[in-house]
């Protein structure tokens, strides 16, 4: 069973269809890319997936739940999470407690006040920040941070209330060529635990991290498969030497 479906999906604005009848299935414990040219609807698809904006026509199922309609703190709740979930890291805050937030918010503070304790919260927020390798920044604040280091903090805090599904956009954007590699190499353990959604522009690392492509271009899906097989397929070649 796959965890994530979308079947015939479409966004229309105003006369342009960004996204054209789009089918996407991602199965658990996979790394899957959305690659293709500029404005061929990338963002849009993950937007949809994370209910930021609404499709226009087609469907949405994540973990057996038809989530099309569903508000994006209720596909948190089911276990979705986007890096820019609660818009940014908070600059005038210490990165634990950017991190503690982040937890506190994917629960709502009643559940949080019921189920857990301190010390437990306290072990998740520790656990999140070695994970990207900032523990020993926990009580410097956010702002502190490199660019990189500020982007990690992002993905441990989307990833903190340990959802099934990461969708990330360009999270390499900005970085040094050493901090995308460190990126990949902190990413590729996740995958235990939880799927990945990944757009990025830079195809060197997402072939190195993802195990499916999916290549859209014009809103419509050109090609999926394994790394190789979208490497072999020469439409794939074809539109990125004719467009990028
Ligand atoms: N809110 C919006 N209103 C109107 N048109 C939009 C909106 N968002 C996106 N579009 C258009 O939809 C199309 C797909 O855009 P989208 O950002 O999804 O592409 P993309 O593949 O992510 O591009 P890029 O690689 O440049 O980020 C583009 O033509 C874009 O101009």
């Amino acid at each position: 069973m796959a965890l994530l479906r979308v079947s015939a999906v479409t966004k229309v604005y105003g006369p342009l269809k960004a996204l054209d009848g789009i089918d996407l299935t991602v199965e658990a414990g996979t790394f899957h890319g959305l690659i293709g040219p500029n404005g061929s609807g990338k963002s849009t698809l993950l937007k949809a997936i994370a209910g930021a904006h609404l499709p226009t026509t087609g469907s949405i199922l994540f973990d057996d739940t038809d989530i099309t309609a569903m508000p994006p703190y209720q596909r948190a709740r089911n276990g979705l999470s986007l890096k820019f979930q609660i818009t940014a890291v908070l600059t005038e805050l210490s990165v634990y407690d950017n991190v503690l937030l982040a937890l506190q918010s994917a629960e709502g503070y009643g559940a949080l006040l019921r189920s857990r304790s301190r010390q437990r919260l306290d072990a998740e927020v520790m656990q999140a920040l070695e994970r990207f390798r900032l523990a020993d920044r926990a009580d410097d604040l956010a702002g502190e941070l490199s660019h990189g280091e500020q982007q990690w903090l992002e993905i441990a805090m989307a990833l903190a209330p340990r959802p099934k599904l990461l969708l990330l956009d360009e999270p390499t954007g900005g970085m040094s060529p050493e901090e995308r590699r460190v990126t990949g190499e902190l990413l590729t353990p996740i995958k235990q635990d939880c799927a990945l959604v990944i757009v990025e522009h830079d195809l060197d690392f997402i072939k190195n991290i993802c195990d499916r492509l999916t290549v859209l271009d014009q809103g419509r899906v050109l090609g999926t498969g394994t790394v190789a097989e979208i490497e072999g397929d020469a439409r794939v070649q074809e539109i990125y030497t004719r467009r990028v």
